[in-house]
């Protein structure tokens, strides 16, 4: 029985919360609160229907098996046994089992079988009943053999255990006390035993239950503890990488990417590129506008940057203030230098209007090359920062190629 964790996280949290509230029910509450009911009937109903089925025609077999019985010592009844047995119990019970099998709702599923139990007592009270033999009262002292299959065996839920325990009492008490040929300490004796027998069985079958459901409790909050605790994890993780402004990749996230590209390049023979993009003038749009303005227009220019990359692949990076950094893997210098267009010109429709005439702007250095293990990753940013810087002298609002391109550089 292990507990599926379906749910979004608000249901996990409430379910949790369910969970804890439950494992500090009193001892002598058995069911758990709504949510955590709904969710132990899915998950253990296929298995708890498969064990009715096997315990059930386990004890169905041993029941048609007591023709023997039967046989033994009320021959003259072993007609009417056998078609009890064969004709009406078994047909009964394999239907049972088959509309188990099949699926029902939990409290049909354990009514079905409280049911079966009673038929199977009435039944055995109806063969000794029915035979002349002056030894056929003797199996009433096997009857708590069938509470045992029901409280036991197939471990009823306690309340359909209760409720068919006592439906088979009134049931024995009818017919012990009306059968005439048996002496009445016989009995007094054999409802004594009968009634042990149930108790004995209920107290094992709560216990049954109840440790069960505790197992159940555990578990699942073990697996929902497990899973908020990965969820955190994973937004801790998140957020490490992450620039709280603009949302895209930080430096740290960066560093570590620089390097696992560049080593794949060296294992793949492919070339990385790179694109360092700078806002134009961005101090007197800050020091015009204030700084939340500012912000939003970082906002802006990183989102405009990730809608022209390749999003599987690249990685755009807030390198620092008004800096960013785009890696591209597997890209020669022209696809560098294209990407770096499409960047600026992007940016530029944007049309954010500049403290002066004109938009806000950006500059682009763009480089690419071939890793090999004798150059140090580090040496991309120089040259793309070196063609950035020329972008700038140039009069910004443009890009500029590194000049190292498609091949290798010199170690
Ligand atoms: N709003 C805001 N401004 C920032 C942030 N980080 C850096 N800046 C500003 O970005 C501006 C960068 O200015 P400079 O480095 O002088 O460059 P520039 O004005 O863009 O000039 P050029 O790069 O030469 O075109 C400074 O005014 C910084 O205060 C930030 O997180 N938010």
């Amino acid at each position: 029985m292990v507990p599926s964790c379906e749910g979004g996280p608000a249901v996990k949290e409430t379910l949790l919360q369910a969970v804890e509230l439950d494992l500090s029910r009193p001892w002598h509450r058995l069911r758990f609160s709504h949510a955590v009911e709904t969710r132990f009937e899915a998950d253990t109903s296929v298995q708890r229907g498969r064990h009715l089925v096997i315990a059930g025609i386990m004890a169905l077999v041993i029941y048609d098996l007591y023709i023997i019985n039967d046989y033994a010592f009320r021959p003259e009844a072993v007609h009417i046994a056998a078609w009890i047995r064969f004709g009406l119990m078994t047909p009964l019970a394999l239907a049972v089992f088959y509309c188990i099998r099949r699926g029902l709702p939990s409290l049909l599923r354990e009514a079905a079988m409280a049911a079966t139990i009673v038929v199977a007592m009435l039944l055995s009270n109806v063969i000794f009943f029915l035979s002349k033999s002056p030894y056929s009262f003797l199996d009433t002292f096997s009857f708590g053999l069938i509470l045992l299959v029901g409280n036991i065996v197939l471990s009823l839920r306690f309340a359909f255990a209760v409720g068919s325990s006592l439906f088979c009492a009134l049931i024995v008490a009818t017919f012990v006390v009306t059968y005439e040929p048996m002496p009445t300490e016989v009995k007094i004796n054999t409802l004594v035993v009968f009634t042990s027998s149930a108790l004995f069985t209920l107290v094992a079958n709560f216990r049954l239950e109840a440790s069960e459901r505790q197992s159940y409790l555990l578990l699942l909050r073990e697996q929902l503890r497990n899973q908020a605790a990965r969820k955190d994890n994973q937004v801790l993780a998140k957020i490490s990488i992450t620039d709280p402004l603009t949302g895209v990749a930080n430096r740290r996230h960066f560093d570590t990417m620089l390097e696992q590209r560049w080593d794949e390049a060296i294992a793949e023979r492919t070339m990385l590129g790179m694109l360092v993009i700078d806002i134009d003038y961005f101090k007197h749009y800050n020091d015009h506008y204030g700084h939340l303005k500012g912000d939003a227009c970082l906002r802006q220019v990183a989102q405009e940057i990730q809608n022209h990359i390749r999003q599987e692949d690249d990685l755009v990076v807030r390198y620092g203030g008004e800096e960013f950094v785009v890696l591209l893997p597997n890209a020669s210098a022209s696809s560098a230098m294209r990407a770096a267009q499409r960047i600026r010109q992007g940016i530029e429709a944007l049309a954010i209007p500049q403290a002066g005439p004109g938009v806000i702007t950006v500059s682009v250095g763009a480089a690419a090359v071939q890793p090999s293990e004798t150059m140090d990753p580090t040496i991309l940013l120089s040259i793309a920062d070196e063609a950035l810087f020329q972008a700038k002298r140039a009069g910004r609002n443009r890009s500029v190629l590194a000049p190292l391109q498609d091949g290798p550089l010199p170690a």
